[in-house]
C-alpha cells in the first residue's frame, strides 16, 4: 500500500529520501524553507549534483508521486509519516546544533491532528529522539504520534545507489506500533534482503556516530602509517592492500590522503567527543583522530613548501580538485579549504580547478583564480597540487602539463598518478606514503 509521506529538509539526505520513497510508489511531499530550492526542485532541477538524482526526480515528478512545497501545513495535511532531514551542523564548541530540528518541531506540533510517525533521519546526539518525544508530548496528545530514529548512512556521490542498496537499515523505536509502518515504507528493501536492525532510540543514535567515527579512525590511522612509510621508505599502498587481505580489517577506507572532509566525519567526530564529555566518558581515541586529521592537512602544506625549496612566497600553485572527494559538488569541510588558506597566508598565488565544485568553492574563497580546465590551471605554475581524486586528473596528459608549467613539480595528495610515469616525464613527484627512497627522485 503506498503511503503518504512528508520529508522536511530537501538537502543531500532529504532529497534522496524524497525521490527514493516516491520511486517505491509512495506519495511524497518535500518541504523546505528555501523558496528558490523548492521552485527549482518542482521544475525538475535537482540543485545539487548526485549521480542519477535528476532522473529519479523528473520521473517521480512526472508520475505525480512527488511534489515540493515551502508549506509544512500543506505537506502534513494527509501525511502518515514525516521524515526529519534538516541539517545538524557543528556549533562553535563542537556539539551538534539542533536549532533546525527545534524549529521544525515548533512548526510541526500544532499540525498533528491525526496519527503521525515522526522519523528522525538527521544525525542527532544520543538522547535527541527521547527529547523529541518529550517536546512533542508537551504540545500534542502522545497517542497521536510516535517517534522513530532512522539514521542515514548514504555517501555523497553515491546517495541514490546507497538509498536503493543500503548495507543495513537501522530503526530505533519505543512503541511496537511503528514496526508495521516502517515495514511498509521499506518493503522494497526487505524484498532484496537488506538487513534491518531494530533497537532502542539511544542505540540507533549511537550506531550512527560510532560508524562514522570508526571510518574516520581508519582514515587517520592509514594516514599516519603513510607518513611513517614516507620516512622509512615503504609503500603505503602495498601495506594497505596486504592489511586489507585480512577479513577482520577489510581493504575499505584505507586510502591515505590529505585528511577526511565532508559534511559528516569532521562534525560527527567532534559531536561524539562532546556526547562523551556530557556523560563523563573520555573518547580520547576519537579526539586524537580529529587532531591527526587536522595535522594531515597541514602536512600537505609543509610538503608543498619543501618541494618549492622552503617558501611559498610568490610561488604559483595549481590546485586540482576542490570538492571534499570525487563525484560530488560539496565543499563542506573540504581539505582544499584549509590547505589553500594556509598557502595563501604563506604568500602563494593559487589557481584552482574542479569539474563540479568551483561554484560552491568560489563562495568560500572568492579571491583566488579559477581556471576553466586543469591545463589552464597548470599554466605557469610552479607546483600542481592534486587535492581531489577526480578521474580526469588520473588521466592527466603529463607531457602537456609539463610544457605548460614553470617548474615541473607535482604534489599528489590522493595518489592518483603513477609516480614512475610522472618522474619519467621529468616531474619531481610526491604522493602520500609512497616515496620509495627520498632523495632518489
Ligand atoms: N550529507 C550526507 O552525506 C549525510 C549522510 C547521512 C546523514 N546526514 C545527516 O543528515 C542531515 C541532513 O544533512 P544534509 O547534508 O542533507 O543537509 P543539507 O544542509 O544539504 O540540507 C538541509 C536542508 O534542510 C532545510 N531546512 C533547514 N531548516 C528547515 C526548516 N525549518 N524547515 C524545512 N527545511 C529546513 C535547508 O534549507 C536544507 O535544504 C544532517 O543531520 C546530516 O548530518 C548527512
Ligand atoms: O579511504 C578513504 C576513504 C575516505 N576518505 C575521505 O573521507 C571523507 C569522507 O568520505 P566518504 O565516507 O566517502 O563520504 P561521505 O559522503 O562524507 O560519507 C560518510 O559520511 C556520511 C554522513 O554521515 C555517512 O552517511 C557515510 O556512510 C559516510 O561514509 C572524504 O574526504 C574522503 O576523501 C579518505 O581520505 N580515505
Amino acid at each position: 500500500m503506498p503511503m503518504k509521506i512528508a520529508v522536511v529538509g530537501t538537502g543531500y539526505v532529504g532529497l534522496t529520501t524524497c525521490v527514493g520513497l516516491a520511486d517505491f510508489g509512495n506519495h511524497v511531499v518535500g518541504v523546505d524553507i528555501d523558496r528558490e530550492k523548492v521552485a527549482r526542485l518542482s521544475a525538475g532541477d535537482p540543485v545539487i549534483y548526485e549521480a542519477g538524482l535528476e532522473y529519479y526526480l523528473r520521473e517521480n515528478l512526472a508520475a505525480g508521486r512527488l511534489s515540493f512545497t515551502t508549506s509544512m501545513k500543506e505537506a502534513l495535511r494527509d501525511a502518515e509519516v514525516v521524515f526529519l532531514a534538516v541539517g545538524t551542523p557543528e556549533k562553535e564548541n563542537g556539539e551538534a546544533d539542533l536549532s533546525q530540528i527545534e524549529a521544525v518541531l515548533e512548526e510541526l506540533a500544532p499540525l498533528i491532528d491525526h496519527y503521525l510517525v515522526v522519523v528522525t533521519k538527521s544525525t542527532v546526539p544520543v538522547g535527541t529522539n527521547r527529547w523529541i518525544h518529550e517536546e512533542l508530548s508537551r504540545m500534542v496528545d502522545p497517542r497521536l504520534f510516535d517517534v522513530v530514529s532512522n539514521p542515514e548512512f548514504l555517501r555523497e556521490g553515491k546517495a541514490i545507489q546507497d538509498f536503493f542498496h543500503p548495507n543495513r537499515v537501522v530503526i530505533g523505536y519505543e512503541n511496537e506500533r511503528v514496526k508495521e509502518v516502517m515495514h511498509e515504507i521499506y518493503r522494497p528493501l526487505y524484498l532484496i534482503e537488506t538487513p534491518f536492525v531494530w533497537c532502542s532510540w539511544e542505540t540507533a543514535e549511537l550506531i550512527k556516530y560510532a560508524a562514522n567515527a570508526f571510518l574516520a579512525t581508519k582514515i587517520s590511522f592509514i594516514n599516519q602509517v603513510a607518513n611513517l612509510a614516507e620516512e622509512v621508505g615503504a609503500d603505503v599502498h602495498v601495506i594497505a592492500k596486504a592489511m586489507g587481505m585480512d577479513g577482520r580489517i577489510s581493504p575499505k577506507f584505507l586510502h591515505p590522503g590529505p585528511g577526511f572532509g565532508g559534511s559528516c566525519f569532521p562534525k560527527d567526530t567532534k559531536a561524539l567527543v562532546k556526547i562523551g564529555e556530557r556523560y563523563g566518558v573520555d573518547l580520547s581515541l576519537v579526539r586524537e583522530v580529529i587532531r591527526a586529521n587536522e595535522a594531515q592537512r597541514m602536512r600537505m602544506v609543509e610538503k608543498a613548501k619543501r618541494l618549492l625549496g622552503g617558501s611559498l612566497e610568490g610561488r604559483r600553485i595549481a590546485v586540482l580538485g576542490l570538492a571534499f572527494k570525487a563525484e560530488t559538488d560539496d565543499v563542506r569541510e573540504t581539505p582544499a579549504y584549509p590547505i589553500i588558506r594556509a598557502m595563501l597566508e604563506e604568500g602563494a598565488v593559487v589557481c584552482a580547478h574542479d569539474p563540479l565544485a568551483m561554484e560552491n568553492f568560489r563562495r568560500l574563497v572568492p579571491s583566488i583564480e579559477y581556471a576553466e580546465n586543469e591545463y589552464e590551471a597548470a599554466r605557469g605554475a610552479d607546483l600542481v597540487l592534486i587535492c581531489t581524486e577526480w578521474n580526469e586528473y588520473r588521466n592527466l596528459d603529463l607531457e602537456r602539463v609539463a610544457e605548460l608549467m614553470r617548474e615541473r613539480k607535482i604534489l599528489d595528495t590522493r595518489n592518483v598518478l603513477d609516480p614512475e610515469r610522472a618522474r619519467k616525464t621529468g616531474f619531481v613527484y610526491e604522493g602520500v606514503g609512497r616515496i620509495l627512497f627520498r632523495g632518489k627522485q
